[in-house]
């Protein structure tokens, strides 16, 4: 039953009863009091989880009436009213409980704003619609952002339907490519704050500082230095739009609730030259921190953060090669984090080969007798190759079996032993006994990949000459240039479709539109991002309160990714599900996460009840962006 005080303030509204196991699927048993009680079958939102006490302007047949029906599990339950301490017009100011015109009467009376809005009511589709409209009648990608970023700032319930309906179409816009651009401009289009930036001068403050974020229960951070945001390299500070795009995902593919998520800059100054002339540029505007000043401080962050949010999952985005695999490995077995372009890279990869692997008819079992070639040994290309040959030796391939399917390239060509005391201990576990420095083409001709990955930020890297020569070897070669945004694709889909006369197995970073043959044949370039799997990694990680994030929990994140491809994806070589799919995707990811968690020992949150039926278990904890009602704090006091 629902706590004594949850059945105080209920009888004081609308005397109805609620039977409760958990906050989130509260089930009608009586209602004494609404004749619209029949009407009320609506699911709500985890936004309310922990928060909500009761349940009572819903019954007054003023709220919009929400046919979700089982949603998250749950036949019948009510939308639970969000109590809220603010009210008037700092509501309609406030992004994360603004409905705008969506307001009904009854609701702007009882939070004293009537007046404060035009007359005519309008619900969430609406919106929407109107929204979309006016969206899709501009052109610019960049423009299309920013009416996007408007709208996050005004409306975050609004701005999460639109990305949750319509994903597909939105990504594009709040994502790679266009999120590169956004972060360019991020200085001069600045307006209003969101996230949090930590630098140097803060250092002795953090710990107090994290207490100015105004959400009491943060579920996930995304935190980069923009030391290397996107292929686009230092961007400094302006790195802020990723982790505000990274988060955007969450919410809407991942279904974590808009208020536990934070966005953060660590502003360890930069060594972009332009960005340190800049008058407008808005962060440190010193050269970067190194060594040890730049750990002390980022140990102070981490400390912060988890002092005051325990169970918090930090994901670390966008940090140069430089810094990226030493951080992880400092706080992974502590903390619990991951490194994106590493590890979720990694795990999509995988998918993606698996998928491919699939589409060219051989088993997935053949991965061992690959021979792989990745251009760029940086964060991405390093993470890649792990998880790669971690998927080799569960296939039952010793170590020394793995490590030969792989040539590595960075600037100077082939990682080669002759140069391994140039190399981290990571990418020297991948170095080739024989030609040191060959370049590109020349391992091609040589080697005779089946698979090339680019992971370079080196836009037209993969030529004519090349991908020809690899085609001249190998009937259906696997082609992902995965760099972003789109203009630092090693080459592009219609390149690579022409280069192989259609043949190759495409994916890349960022998306391709389909591409149409003179005869007649259409092509679906998939996207290889690692979008696929931090969503669900991160729900899955957070919501069983995980003590770490471990190299099996990406494994399992990769294999049901790449399981979840259908036989008509295939036949239309798609690699990925469509992003269509991705709240399911993640829904399923998060599930494999929170079962390897309880087999591994590492979650603390599950309860036995809850163990038998993870899906449900998972599925109750999304957010779905709907409006719910707001009551005002006093009103409901008994
Ligand atoms: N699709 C996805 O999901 C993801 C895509 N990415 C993309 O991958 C790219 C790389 O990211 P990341 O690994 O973090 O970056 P890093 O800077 O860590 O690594 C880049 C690597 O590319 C190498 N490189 C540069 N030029 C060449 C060249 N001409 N030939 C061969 N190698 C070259 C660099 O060599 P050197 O060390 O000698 O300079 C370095 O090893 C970015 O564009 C990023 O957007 C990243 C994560 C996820
Ligand atoms: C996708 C991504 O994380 C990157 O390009 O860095
Ligand atoms: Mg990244």
């Amino acid at each position: 039953m629902i706590s004594s005080a949850c059945r105080g303030s209920l009888k004081s509204l609308c005397s109805v009863q609620l039977r409760s196991n958990t906050r989130q699927h509260a089930s009608l048993i009586s209602c004494n009091n609404s004749p619209n009680v029949k009407r009320f079958s609506t699911a709500f939102s985890s936004q309310t989880d922990g928060e909500v006490l009761t349940v009572g302007g819903a019954l007054s047949g003023e709220e919009p009436i929400h046919e979700t029906g089982e949603w998250a599990g749950c036949k019948r339950s009510f939308m639970i009213p969000i109590r809220i301490s603010v009210r008037g017009t700092d509501i309609l100011l406030d992004p994360l409980y603004n409905k705008g015109t969506a307001f009904k009467t009854g609701e702007r009376d009882r939070l004293r704003f009537r007046g404060m809005l035009p007359h005519r009511i309008m619900n969430i589709h609406l919106q929407k619609e109107r929204f979309l409209q006016a969206l899709r009648a501009e052109d610019s990608n960049i423009r299309k952002n920013v009416m996007l970023e408007d709208l996050h700032d005004r409306n975050e319930t609004l701005y999460h339907r639109v990305l949750v309906d319509h994903i597909e179409e939105m990504a594009p816009y709040i994502y790679t490519p266009t999120v590169g651009q956004a972060c360019m401009e991020f200085a001069t289009r600045y307006r209003r704050p969101r996230g949090m930036y930590f630098t140097e001068e803060d250092r002795g403050h953090m710990a107090a500082m994290v207490y100015n974020w105004p959400h009491r229960d943060v579920h996930v951070i995304c935190v980069t230095d923009g030391s290397r945001i996107l292929g686009l390299g230092d961007l400094g500070a302006n790195g802020m739009g990723i982790p505000i795009g990274k988060l955007a995902l969450y919410c809407a593919a991942g279904g974590i609730a808009p208020h536990r998520v934070l966005p953060v800059v660590f502003d360890a100054g930069t060594n972009n030259e332009a960005l340190l002339q800049d008058k407008y540029y808005l962060g440190v505007q010193r050269k970067r921190l190194k060594g040890a000043a730049y750990f002390r401080m980022m140990d102070e962050f981490m400390d912060a953060v988890r002092f005051r949010w325990p169970n918090v999952l930090v994901q670390f985005e966008d940090f140069s090669s430089e810094v990226a695999q030493t951080l992880l490995d400092r706080y992974r077995d502590d903390h619990l984090c991951f490194n994106d372009d590493i590890q979720g890279t990694g795990a999509t990869t995988l998918a993606g080969v698996l998928g491919a692997l699939r589409a060219k008819g051989e088993e997935v079992t053949s991965l061992g007798d690959q021979r792989i070639v990745i251009a760029g040994a940086g964060s991405a290309g390093i993470g890649i190759a792990q998880v790669l040959m971690q998927a080799m030796e569960e296939q039952g391939r010793t170590p020394e079996e793995a490590k030969n399917a792989f040539y590595i390239l960075d600037q100077n060509g082939l990682l080669g032993t002759d140069r391994a005391n140039d190399l981290n201990a990571e990418q020297r576990v991948f170095v080739r006994s024989a030609d040191n420095n060959l370049s590109l083409m020349d391992v091609v001709k040589k080697y005779k990949p089946t698979i090339l990955l680019g992971v370079t930020t080196v836009g037209g890297l993969f030529t004519g000459d090349l991908i020809r020569e690899m085609h001249s070897s190998c009937e259906r070669p696997i082609i992902f240039p995965l760099s972003n945004p789109t203009n630092k694709a090693e080459c592009t889909a219609e390149q690579a479709y022409e280069w192989t006369n259609g043949q190759c197995i495409f994916a890349s970073g960022s998306p391709f539109d389909t591409i149409e043959f003179e005869d007649g044949r259409v092509f679906y370039p998939s996207q290889c991002n690692n979008m696929y799997v931090f969503p669900g990694l991160g729900l899955g990680a957070s919501v069983c309160g995980a003590q770490k994030v471990t190299d099996r929990m990406l494994y399992v994140a990769a294999e049901t990714l790449a399981n979840f491809v259908s036989k008509k994806d295939m036949e239309e070589g798609r690699l990925f599900p469509q992003l269509t799919r991705i709240r399911e995707v993640s829904h399923r990811i998060a599930v494999a996460v929170v079962e390897e968690a309880l087999r591994e020992g590492l979650a603390t949150k599950v309860k036995p009840a809850d163990a038998n039926d993870l899906d449900s278990f998972v599925g109750r904890k999304m957010y779905f962006p709907e409006y719910v009602p707001l009551v005002e704090k006093r009103e409901i006091s008994i």
